[in-house]
């Protein structure tokens, strides 16, 4: 008789879970197991949102387990010694676990391979991406630092398999470990703030399918337009699933070209839904690729520039949504409120604090690390590079969004802004934090300054 750990990470989902899938056609008996280790990048570390969010993701998951005769392990500390002593008690002889790709866990799960290795074999797997990171390069065998050829060769690389199906059966061990009560964890915060922001979701596996065929037939047609739109439902709003495995890119993609082939007239949108799909991939494609990104910028020249020495009074304002530019408030307050912002909302944010305001893109990326439920190293990164102009395929540094006319493209009729900011006609809506053309200009300067360096 053989046992099996299955270490899920993010990965928390039991349909197209190539570990458990594996370690269930493999063994006799399967512990699955999750971890709340303190590594900084690990999923239960990130900010408070999406600690609330993996608390209802493992209740989810474990009552999952459950209804089919198993349960869910949860252990807190270091993860090397817990696989041992978990190991030495259930005489498990097989471990197996999803990749993660930033630096830190990537590093730490090559060191319990080796360290389990003589008593263990292990077994790890892509889960969450569509192909791996050092599978597409270009000719010369160089990672792709520019979207659109990295897609490309994607496309024509081609995603490897299937989503595999849920395993026939997760045939619990003659003795189940002990596991800590998920309360004990602390991922809800002591003063439950997050039950507003919660009830705007529905956390889990079937929730996250359910999204996405609710979203392929009703908006994935109108997609490439309809997606600029912020008071309007036309995005599928799957990342924090994705970022915590609920569901798989794999099935996204797999699901949304089923969906092609039954309604071609859709394939404008569909294709380009997928392409956003490319984006999240494209952006572990680059922190595995270029670790460093995580805290600095790909662009070097970006080492050295001059942001702003004191701008404790400015960020308050923008975290609150009261720099008087409606656009920027109504995105904040949906953050606060929801855990969640539109996209095109996050490059407006973003381009006000990082250039208007000259505050370091690492400060805003904490932020929202603090306050997204889908707050994601990889995509995270890349969002705020991009608009600070100093990442990979960055927006071109001169290009400044300008937060009034934005408003007056993609919120036309003020939807959105009215959602979010109740006293927009009344004189508590403060005036505006900083003067749009002035602080453009004092930004072009600063990074003409730069670019002589570069
Ligand atoms: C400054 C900034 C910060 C960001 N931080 C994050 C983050 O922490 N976590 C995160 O998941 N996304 C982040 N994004 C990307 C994007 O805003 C969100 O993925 C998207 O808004 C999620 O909504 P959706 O699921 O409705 O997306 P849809 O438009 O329905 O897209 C489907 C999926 O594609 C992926 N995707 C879409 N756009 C992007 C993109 N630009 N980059 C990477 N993946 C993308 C997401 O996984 C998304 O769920 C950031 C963008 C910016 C500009």
């Amino acid at each position: 008789m053989t046992t099996a750990i299955v270490w899920l990470r993010q990965d928390l989902r039991l349909t197209d879970n190539p570990a458990l899938y594996h370690a269930c056609r493999t063994c006799d008996h399967i512990i699955p197991l999750f971890i709340d280790d303190p590594l900084p990048t690990s999923v239960s570390q990130l900010g408070a949102a999406s600690r609330a969010w993996l608390h209802h993701s493992l209740q989810d998951l474990d009552t999952r387990l459950q209804a089919i005769g198993n349960r869910l392990t949860l252990q807190q500390g270091a993860a090397l010694p817990i696989l041992q002593k978990l190991i030495a008690a259930t005489g498990a002889t097989h471990v197996y676990w999803n990749r993660v790709y930033d630096p830190q866990s990537l590093a730490r799960d090559k060191h319990i391979k080796e360290a389990l290795k003589p008593s263990c074999a292990v077994h790890s797997f892509n889960a969450s991406l569509l192909n791996e990171p050092w599978e597409v390069l270009k000719a010369d065998s160089t990672p792709y630092k520019v979207f659109t050829p990295f897609w490309k060769a994607m496309l024509k690389h081609g995603i490897q398999h299937l989503p595999l199906p849920l395993p026939e059966r997760i045939p619990t061990p003659p003795l189940q470990p002990e596991s800590l009560p998920l309360e004990t964890l602390g991922f809800l915060p002591r003063i439950r703030w997050d039950t507003g922001m919660m009830a705007h979701w529905q956390v889990g596996e079937e929730a996250a399918m359910q999204k996405l065929h609710d979203f392929l037939p009703t908006h994935g047609g109108a997609y490439k337009e309809a997606r600029n739109f912020p008071a309007q439902p036309g995005t599928a709003r799957l990342s924090p699933h994705l970022h915590f495995g609920e569901i798989s890119p794999r099935q996204a993609v797999y699901h949304t070209e089923r969906h092609l082939a039954e309604q071609p007239s859709a394939e404008n949108g569909l294709r380009h839904f997928m392409q956003e799909i490319g984006w999240r991939e494209f952006a572990y494609y680059l922190l595995y690729h270029f670790p460093h990104t995580v805290e600095r910028a790909l662009d070097a020249r970006f080492d050295h520039f001059p942001w702003a020495d004191n701008y404790t009074d400015v960020l308050e304002r923008w975290q609150r949504g009261q720099t008087g530019f409606p656009i920027i408030d109504a995105g904040m307050r949906e953050l606060w409120q929801t855990g969640w912002m539109h996209n095109r909302v996050r490059m407006i944010v973003a381009s006000l604090l990082t250039k208007n305001l000259l505050v370091p893109w690492q400060v805003g990326e904490q932020w929202f690390r603090d306050t997204l439920v889908d707050a994601d190293l990889a995509s995270n990164v890349l969002g705020w590079q991009w608009v600070a102009g100093c990442g990979a395929d960055a927006a071109p540094y001169f290009r400044i969004f300008n937060p009034t006319l934005q408003e007056q493209t993609f919120d036309p009729d003020g939807e959105y802004i009215r959602r979010w900011i109740p006293e927009l006609q009344t004189r508590d809506y403060p005036l505006p934090i900083v003067d749009l053309k002035a602080s453009r200009e004092r930004a072009l300067a600063k990074f003409s300054q730069i670019k002589m360096t570069g």
